[in-house]
């Protein structure tokens, strides 16, 4: 099993069995709004660490926004493999395969 499904099984389970001392239940426990703005707040450190600061620094920033990504996600009952899916049908549908030219 991959990395992000490991993580993805442990936040669900944190939002579905509140546990004490979880960052993930605190999240789930304040609701989809608050998770929606930890989203919105990640995603512009992303772009301050990408367009400002070094590549240490986007690494630690796209590496919080995936976990509050998927907290949303369960928050919001759709599953990371659901979106694994979409991501492999349009890649499908491109007619690509799984390495494309980058860039
Ligand atoms: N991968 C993560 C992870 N990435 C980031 N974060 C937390 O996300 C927060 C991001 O930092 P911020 O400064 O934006 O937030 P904050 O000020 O700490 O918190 P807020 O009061 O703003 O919500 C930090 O508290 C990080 O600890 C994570 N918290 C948990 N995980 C993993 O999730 C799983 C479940 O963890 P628990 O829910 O804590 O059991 C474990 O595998 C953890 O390793």
């Amino acid at each position: 099993m991959d990395y992000l499904q490991e993580l993805w099984e442990v936040i669900l389970n944190r939002v579905k069995n509140p546990r004490e001392g979880s960052y993930t239940s605190k999240i789930a426990m304040k609701g989809k709004g608050y998770a929606a703005r930890k989203v919105g707040e990640e995603a512009v450190e992303v772009i301050v660490a990408a367009l400002e600061e070094g590549k240490d620094s986007l690494v630690y920033e796209a590496a919080d926004l995936i976990y509050h990504l998927m907290v949303l996600l369960a928050i919001s009952g759709v599953s990371w493999e659901e979106v694994v899916k979409e991501l492999e049908s349009r890649a499908r549908h491109r007619g690509g395969g799984s390495a494309g030219s980058g860039g």
